[in-house]
Parts: C-alpha cells; structure tokens; sequence
C-alpha cells in the first residue's frame, strides 16, 4: 500500500498542496482537479522527482525516499510530455530505455513484444513515430512505463490529444492493468475517470476535498440538480440566478441543466447528479481549463 501522510509542498513562499493524505491500494485512481490545482506536483513528489516540504510518503510503511532505488524499480511513470526520438521505432526506442535500465537483451525483447500487443500496436512497433497519431504515441508511452512491470503506474494528463475511439482504447488497457498494481492517473477531463476509475480524488484549495466512489462523490449535490425548458429570452436572467451547468437548444427552447437549493419550482425536473455535475459545482468560481 502506498500512503501519503501529512504532505505539503511549497515553492518558495507559495504553497502548492498542503496536508495531504491518502492512501492507494489496487485499482485505477483519477486525480481530477483544473490545471494548476497541483496534480503535478503531487504525481512528481509520487515519484520522488520532488521532496515534499513536509510529511511522508510510504510504500508498505517504508520512506519512498529511503527506499530510493529499490522504491524506483516498483514505479512505472508517464510525464505529461515524455521524450522520445521521432526517428525511432517503438521498438527501438523501447529497447534503448530497457537497455538503460539495465535488462537483459533477450528478456527485454519478449517483454517488449508482450507490451506491443497489450497497448495494441504489433503492427505499428517497427514504424516510425513520427508518423504516429497523439493516441499511438501515448500508447508508447504507457509502454515505456511498464517495461519493468511497475507496481505503481503513475500517468500525468495520459489521455491529452486522443480522439474518442483511442480513449476507449486507451481506458481498456488500464483497467487491465490495475488488477494488480495501483493505477494513479491525473485529468482535468470528467470523463476521461469516469468510466474507469475506483476512486476519484479531486484537490482544491490546495487540499484533498474528496477521495472517495464516484457515487459518493455525486451524492454530496444530491437534490440541487434540475433540468427545465426556458424560453431564449428568459436565459440571460436565469443564468444570473442559477448556475448553468449545461444548456441545449430543443425544440425551440433552451434545456437548461443547473444548479439550485432554492427547492422545486414548476417545471423544473430534479435529476440524478453526475460527476461533471459536481466538478462545475466544487470548481464553479475558478478558471476551469475543461
Ligand atoms: N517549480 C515551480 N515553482 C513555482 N511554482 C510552481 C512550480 N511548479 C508548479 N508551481 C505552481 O504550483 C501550482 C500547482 O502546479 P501543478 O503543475 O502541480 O498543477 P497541475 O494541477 O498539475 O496543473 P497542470 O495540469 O496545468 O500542470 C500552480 O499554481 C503552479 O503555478
């Protein structure tokens, strides 16, 4: 189990996370929060790329940091822009860092042919990358990753740049993989978590507000999501009264999905909460990079 035990971070005079604590076992974790919450820094302290200014982080009850290189050979990482050789076949390129990390030629070669067929890419693995599409090269990525079987799967922002099929794609290949390791992955993206992730833990105000099941989470609005057909004219008004969480045209009006504690007025349908829902809520007066 890994845990994360009273952390807080700052740079310089400026915190960036403070008192963090959670604890990871098994299973696919989404780290949801909007740009500059401190998804980063809490992924690169994880890997130990960062010291926590304070606090500790554990694995099986041992300091990350005191295990050093032998916590390193359980991690698995994928930095939001990771670098690789345009020129290079995945095959190539794979062989390079296995080679740096120092595996044997010919275990490093099965293993890569067994992490070609797990990202789906066989066919792809003797091309060059620069002729991949975001997806393909993601994909690599979490190939990399996973060369020295992690049991920790760290992956920043994974899934920037995928069109809709490599997402599904890209999602089935984690869930399989966190039958047996902790899959930690940061998004500002709702759905890009909520399909596969156990738990969500989402950070603000520099703080963890919530680490729990997405029907947990969801059921903390219970009650004050609506949905009600406006007339166009009435929009502007209503949006100063309530909060807009989506709106679409429909049959000459406006459906409106929103926020309200003011209990049921006529026409308004109370719904069942979603997880984007409540990210719009808890992130609704900061700048949302969605
Ligand atoms: N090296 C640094 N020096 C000073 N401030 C930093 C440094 N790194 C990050 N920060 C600040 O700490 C806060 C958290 O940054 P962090 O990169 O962890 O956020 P994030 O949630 O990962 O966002 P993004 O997805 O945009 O990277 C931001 O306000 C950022 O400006």
């Amino acid at each position: 189990m890994l845990t994360i035990h009273q952390v807080s971070k700052y740079y310089g005079n400026f915190c960036a996370l403070r008192d963090i604590e959670l604890e990871f076992e098994n299973g696919v974790y989404g780290l949801l929060a909007p740009n500059g919450a401190g998804k980063t820094t809490l992924l690169r302290m994880l890997v130990t790329l960062l010291h926590p200014t304070s606090g500790e982080i554990r694995y099986d009850g041992v300091d990350i940091y005191e295990m050093d290189e032998q916590y390193r050979e359980l991690l698995g990482y994928l930095p939001q822009d990771f670098g690789y050789y345009r020129n290079n076949t995945p095959r190539q390129y794979l062989m390079y860092l296995s080679a740096l990390k120092g595996m044997e030629r010919k275990a490093a070669k099965e293993k890569i042919d067994q992490l070609m067929e797990l990202v789906g890419l066989q066919e792809a693995s003797d091309k060059k990358m620069k002729k991949f599409s975001g997806g393909m090269i993601q994909r690599v990525g979490i190939a990399q990753a996973m060369l020295n079987d992690p049991k920790i799967l760290i992956l920043d922002e994974p899934t920037a740049g995928l069109d809709p099929k490599e997402r599904v794609r890209f999602r089935n290949v984690l869930t399989d993989l966190a039958r047996d390791r902790i899959v930690l992955l940061s998004t500002h993206i709702v759905s890009d978590v909520e399909s596969i992730a156990n738990e969500i833990i989402m950070i603000k105000d520099r703080q963890v507000l919530y680490k729990d099941r997405i029907e947990n989470i969801c059921r903390t609005i219970d009650g004050i999501v609506y949905e009600t057909e406006i007339d166009f004219e009435r929009a502007h008004d209503f949006r100063q009264r309530h909060f807009s969480l989506s709106e679409k045209q429909e049959g000459g009006k406006l459906k409106i999905r929103f926020l309200s504690t003011e209990g049921t007025l006529e026409g308004w349908r109370a719904v069942k909460p979603g997880l984007e829902d409540v990210f719009l809520h808890i992130y609704q007066d900061e700048k949302v990079g969605r």
